[in-house]
């Protein structure tokens, strides 16, 4: 028995029976309202996670259990009403002619009344400050203002988790920062269990767990400051580390040891301020 919301039972995937496996004898569990951060190179498995997650995929070996169901073709439905993605790309999502339109639309597959509808539009675009969109095109929106939206049509199903694929890929530092927040305090307002996928360091450090993926099994469970810690084990296996965990590994090889593994410029900072004040 477990209370886990998500939990992965030695599960083996490929594409195709004469294709690699994709992914190897992967277990882990993710609880209700826990942010847990999957990263990894290029190819080592973590959008197959996602797919095999809601169901558009299945696993040729092992069990996938979601809110109490194991994943399978007589599960998915109710899967995916616990379940909401947002892809790297929002172009790619868009349904409607009209911000209201493209949020409706998951509302309307699940055949949700005009009333509760447009109320629950009206909330899923406030809670993701785009309230002034309504009757925009979405496709004139600007990408961070279009995962926004992306978002809305996701969070006005009321998943229980919501999982981002590479989904501020194509943003620049300053939306890639706003969307991080943004659902930050969704997460939190809503008691959402939250999944980023990434292969940028950056974007791990919110997270309450990080689950390292490599040549499609899991390399490493831990929490974003000791993974920030590991700089040379990550360029082993094609993953950089930010600048500031950069830093303090440079200091570190100076002999300069901080208190503790900065996760941002902030606590970079405060490290250094606290080493100076005890020279
Ligand atoms: N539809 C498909 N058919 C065959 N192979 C696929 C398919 N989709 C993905 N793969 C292969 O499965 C492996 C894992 O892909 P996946 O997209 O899960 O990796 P990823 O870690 O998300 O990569 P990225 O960071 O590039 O998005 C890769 O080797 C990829 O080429």
């Amino acid at each position: 028995m477990t209370n886990s919301f998500i939990e992965f039972r030695n599960v083996s995937f490929r594409y195709g029976k004469d294709q690699p496996w994709v992914l190897k004898n992967v277990s882990f569990t993710i609880d209700s309202n826990e942010w847990v951060a999957v990263i990894g190179h290029n190819g080592s498995g973590k959008s197959t996670i996602a797919k095999l997650i809601n169901g558009l995929l299945f696993p040729q070996e092992g069990e996938i259990i979601v809110d109490g169901l194991t994943v399978n073709e007589h599960t998915i439905w109710d899967v995916r009403k616990s379940v909401g993605m947002v892809f790297q790309n929002p172009d790619n999502q868009f349904v409607g002619t009209t911000v209201r339109d493209d949020v409706a639309f998951g509302l309307e597959n699940r055949g949700v009344p005009r009333e509760d509808m447009l109320k629950r539009i009206d909330v899923s675009l406030g809670q993701v400050g785009m309230s002034d969109y309504l009757l925009h095109e979405p496709h004139r929106l600007s990408g961070g203002q279009k995962q926004r939206v992306a978002i809305a049509g996701v969070l006005a199903i009321s998943p229980k988790v919501i999982i981002l694929d590479e989904a501020t890929a194509m943003l620049d530092p300053k939306g890639r920062l706003e969307i991080m927040q943004t659902v930050s305090h969704l997460r939190q307002a809503e008691q959402l269990a939250l999944i980023t996928i990434t292969h940028d360091l950056n974007e791990i450090t919110r997270a309450s767990r990080v689950i390292v993926m490599n040549k499609g099994e899991v390399w490493l469970e831990s929490n974003p400051r000791d993974v920030f810690s590991r700089k040379e084990d990550l360029l082993q296996i094609g993953l950089d580390t930010p600048f500031v965990a950069t830093f303090a590994d440079e200091l570190s090889r100076q002999g300069i040891k901080l208190g503790k593994q900065p996760l941002n410029h902030e606590e970079l900072m405060d490290e250094l301020w606290t080493y100076h004040s005890k020279m």
